[in-house]
């Protein structure tokens, strides 16, 4: 099923035409689909049936707080990375004894911060890290609730830059020196030693790496019991994929359903998902209006008023999104192999290329698959105030951040005296 659908040749967002909105708001803006959010939060939420499960949702995918409370509402849970996060968190109403505090280098501040709101878990990622929450923990007379992100040296098959389940990655802790450090934690003041994490990489399109990472884990649960840690949580982290061309990700309950079969002798273990492009990238879509069509010999461009800024990913990871005309041409316009580029001056500047398009100058065009790592990933790059994103619900619409605005820019900035 999908939210973002053509009638009579105009893309509509629900029940909202694309066109009203880039026409009320202006562009570029990021627009989100609430009944989206909710159906993929869903899935997830009934994926594992009747085993205990929490999903955390992955703060960092899409962190406007309108998006936090639609999952929050739900009864979602959150994985967050920074204190920024878990403040967005407790602003759009989440549960903070639902959230995971992920990430290689947790500041004393944050640790205080989430210990003190009482969050239900720390995934930690280093010995040296360890030692500094039992620190804190001590210092505030609170106990930490613990779990080891460990690293299973497992090929996610995915992006480099997006694998983060090898030795040569930075994150977690070696499978092979997980027990000793769970036994060190155990004789460190103010932690509480309550589960296993990992996650091994963003966009796996196949179950089998997590599947292997999970039984890496089982062994290491096995392990921990004979040596007396008894956990009640198993973390398994994000990652799952989603379509963004031709892919075929496995469905959150056929993935959901493989992971559960493993866990027949662990009924005890509640299961954390952390997902967040699962749940967002295909909640969102980018809209942009052409600005110049512009022709150098054979090579056609069509120069859009959303950058690199706006939108990364294809800069950063080459990554394909779709892109798509708001209004669909019945006229003799032309198709050509456009690259889509943006008004950065950065070569790298593109939403896509070879794109075959019938373009007007004038016209809207939409990016697909924005939701996820779309605006949380802009910066001001160029000083390009950041656009304002929109939540359709059924027929309304609502602002949900304002674009940014020129004086926005240099605030806080200061000239010498
Ligand atoms: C620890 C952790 N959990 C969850 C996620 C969410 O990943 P994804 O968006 O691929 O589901 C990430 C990002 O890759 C992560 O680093
Ligand atoms: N930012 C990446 C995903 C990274 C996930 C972070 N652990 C993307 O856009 O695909």
């Amino acid at each position: 099923m999908d939210f973002f659908n053509y009638k009579n040749n105009q893309l509509f967002a629900e029940d909202v035409s694309v066109a009203t909105i880039a026409q009320h708001y202006g562009t570029p803006c990021y627009v989100y689909s609430r009944a989206t959010f909710e159906r993929h939060y869903l899935a997830f939420a009934n994926a594992a049936q009747d085993h205990k499960s929490l999903v955390c949702y992955a703060v960092k995918a899409n962190s406007n707080i309108a998006v936090l409370n639609i999952l929050a509402r739900l009864g979602a849970g959150f994985d967050i990375v920074s204190k920024g996060e878990l403040a967005r968190v407790i602003k759009a109403g989440g549960a903070a004894n639902k959230v995971v505090f992920s990430g290689v280098a947790k500041t004393a501040d944050e640790i205080a911060y989430a210990l003190e709101l009482g969050i239900k878990c720390f995934n930690v990622e280093s010995i040296s890290e360890l030692e500094r929450i039992s620190e804190v923990a001590c210092e505030l007379n609170l106990d930490a609730p613990i779990s080891i992100r460990v690293n299973p040296d497992i090929d996610a098959k995915t992006h480099p830059y997006i694998s983060t389940g090898l030795k040569e990655n930075k994150f977690g802790i070696g499978i092979e020196t997980a027990l000793s450090v769970y036994q060190h934690a155990a004789s460190l003041p103010g932690l509480n030693i309550v589960g296993v994490d990992c996650h091994i990489g963003s966009q796996l399109t196949q179950t089998k790496p997590f599947l292997e990472a999970l039984d890496k884990l089982l062994a290491l649960i096995d392990e921990l019991k004979n040596a007396g840690i008894e956990l009640s949580h198993l973390d398994i982290g994000g990652g799952l994929g989603v379509t963004y061309d031709d892919e075929q990700p496995p469905h959150p309950s056929e993935y959901a359903v493989q992971v559960t079969q493993r866990l027949t002798n662990y009924r005890h273990l509640e299961l954390i998902f952390e997902p967040g492009r699962a749940i967002a990238a295909n909640a969102g879509i980018l809209v942009t209006q052409v600005e110049f069509i512009k022709q150098n010999q054979d090579k056609y461009f069509a120069i859009v008023d959303v950058g690199m800024n706006d939108m990364l990913r294809p800069s950063l990871y080459q990554a394909w999104q779709k892109i798509i005309p708001v209004s669909v041409r019945d006229d003799e316009t032309p198709t050509h192999n456009y690259d889509v580029v943006g008004p950065v001056c950065e070569t790298g500047d593109f939403l896509g290329k070879d794109r075959p398009l019938a373009l007007k100058q004038g016209d809207l065009l939409v990016q697909r698959s924005a939701g996820a790592y779309g605006f949380t990933m802009s910066s001001n790059y160029n000083s390009r105030p950041r656009v304002a994103e929109i939540m359709v619900d059924g027929e309304q619409h609502h602002l949900i951040r304002e674009r940014e605005t020129i004086e926005s820019l240099y605030q806080g900035e200061k000239i010498l005296p």
